[in-house]
């Protein structure tokens, strides 16, 4: 799912599986600053340190697995949105990707914004102390208690999902006595360039109101039509993990070209438009990520040419990252348990963790990277598949990997890049117990998340 090439490297072994890998790094040993953390690095005794700490000294204090965020990185990344679009744009960090107590905490701090998509996710922002103007309530099939909830405390805006939900919203912002701010997810009718699964544009799919059949103009209708809404204006996510600006261009021109027709139709000029999230990361060595101030110079000039052709006032801008903010600020530690040479097939190196921690490579084949992090080895690299402890042949963790021949239990590993979408989708299959995750910062490391334990487990079970 990641966008790297995989030519067809050199083989370290007399009979290698079948299949294309990227050749094997140079140096095994190197760690490309493009997938981890700003604050990752090898120390002299050849052991990986985070903020300044040794990852042996963090598996001693917290166990394996356990993800280990750079906070620097995190508050570094979120200032850098910030500034890139600057005080004419609104940046909504989308919450899905991991969202934590201490993560709203420095969101606050760093003047974001937030999306949530859960009564869960609400709480958690709420909880933290985020400003209910700060914040942007989604999903296709938001719970009477929760479309309650997030007028109840104010929420910033509701991003209206269907027909059903503009009459639900409507009625329960005119019982609860308030006007909600509003925007109308649309889709737009695009291809985007992605996992099927995390492609939200084209129309054949749960998210949004289709503008291609004019569903979307008659949402908007509908939307003017009650008092106790106010449209903001238009809002349209196309996918995730997407390198390619030209699926954000057709979008923003579908999304300006409604706005001039609702113009043209209401007399009303929409303030806003959302173009969501979905900016891919570095997985791997081969993928390029673009820089957040060239994604904000690329979508400021398509959406300012698009409003001056169609002679509209240019709409308030907002973005939703989620995995480009907090992706690539954590890594994943486990430890290396057994392995399993095959001779003629492959060896399967099993770790502690798996499919539990990150479902991402069973679920969308995605790629990662991997290296031991405990020490340096000098041995010749041999391609392993990395795979967990559950019960299930998929439970892969990193599909074709380069390690030194000298692995051994004891080892630790570590995979870069797993700050979004591991924590936030971990499962207790197998009853497995979601790792923590640790906030390293300067020199200190903190849990923010806890590891869960056997009595968590069963307090959920009633007999
Ligand atoms: C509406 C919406 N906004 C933002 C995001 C965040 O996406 P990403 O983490 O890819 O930036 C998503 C998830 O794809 C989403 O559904
Ligand atoms: N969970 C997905 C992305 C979906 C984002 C939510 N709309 C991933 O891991 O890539």
């Amino acid at each position: 799912m990641s966008r790297s090439a995989h030519p067809a490297g050199p083989r370290h072994a007399d009979v290698l599986p079948e299949g294309h890998y990227s050749p094997p790094p140079a140096d095994l040993n190197a760690l490309d600053e493009k997938v981890w953390a700003r604050t990752v690095q090898r120390g002299a005794d050849g052991v990986v340190t985070v903020g300044g700490i040794r990852v042996t000294a963090l598996a001693e204090e917290f166990g394996t697995p356990a993800y280990f965020l750079d906070e620097e990185d995190f508050r570094a990344r979120c200032r850098a949105w910030a500034h890139a679009f600057g005080k004419d744009a609104d940046v909504f960090y989308a919450g899905k990707a991991f969202l934590s107590k201490a993560v709203v905490k420095w969101l606050k701090e760093e003047g974001l914004n937030l999306d949530v998509c859960s009564g869960g996710e609400l709480s958690t922002a709420l909880a933290a102390g985020m400003p209910a103007e700060r914040i942007a309530f989604h999903g296709n099939n938001k719970s009477a208690d929760e479309i309650t909830r997030a007028i109840g405390a104010g929420v910033g805006r509701i991003v209206l999902d269907s027909f059903q939900e503009i009459a639900r919203v409507a009625h329960t912002a005119r019982e609860l006595g308030v006007v909600q701010p509003v925007q109308i997810r649309v889709t737009v009718g695009v291809e985007a360039h992605t996992h099927e699964f995390i492609a939200t544009a084209h129309e054949d799919q749960k998210f949004g109101i289709a503008v291609g059949d004019g569903s979307a103009a008659e949402a908007v209708r509908r939307a003017l039509g009650h008092d106790s809404l106010e449209l903001l204006g238009l809002h349209s996510h196309i996918g995730s993990q997407i390198f390619d600006m030209a699926g954000f261009e057709v979008s923003a021109k579908r999304v300006v070209r409604l706005l001039a027709a609702v113009r043209d139709e209401h007399g009303v000029e929409l303030p806003e438009i959302d173009l969501g999230g979905g900016l891919g990361i570095a997985y791997t060595s081969g993928d390029d990520p673009s820089e957040p101030q060239d994604i904000a110079k690329s979508l400021h000039e398509i959406v300012t040419r698009e409003c001056e052709s169609a002679g509209l006032r240019v709409p308030r801008i907002s973005v939703e990252p989620g995995r480009a903010i907090v992706g690539p600020t954590a890594f994943t530690l486990y430890e290396v348990g057994t392995i399993k040479p095959l001779e003629g097939l492959r060896t399967y190196v099993s770790v502690d963790g798996g499919m539990s921690d990150n479902i991402r490579t069973a679920l969308y084949d995605a790629e990662y990277s991997i290296a031991l992090v405990s020490r340096t080895s000098d041995a010749e690299p041999v391609l392993v598949r990395v795979v967990g402890k559950h019960c299930e042949s998929g439970d892969i963790v990193v599909k074709d990997a380069f390690l030194p021949a000298d692995l051994a239990p004891g080892d630790l590993l570590a995979v870069p890049a797993t700050g979004a979408y591991c924590r936030s989708m971990a499962s207790n299959y197998n009853h497995a117990l979601r790792p923590p995750v640790v906030a390293v910062r300067d020199g200190a490391a903190r849990v923010i998340v806890r590891r869960e334990t056997e009595e968590d487990l069963l307090r959920l079970d009633l007999g």
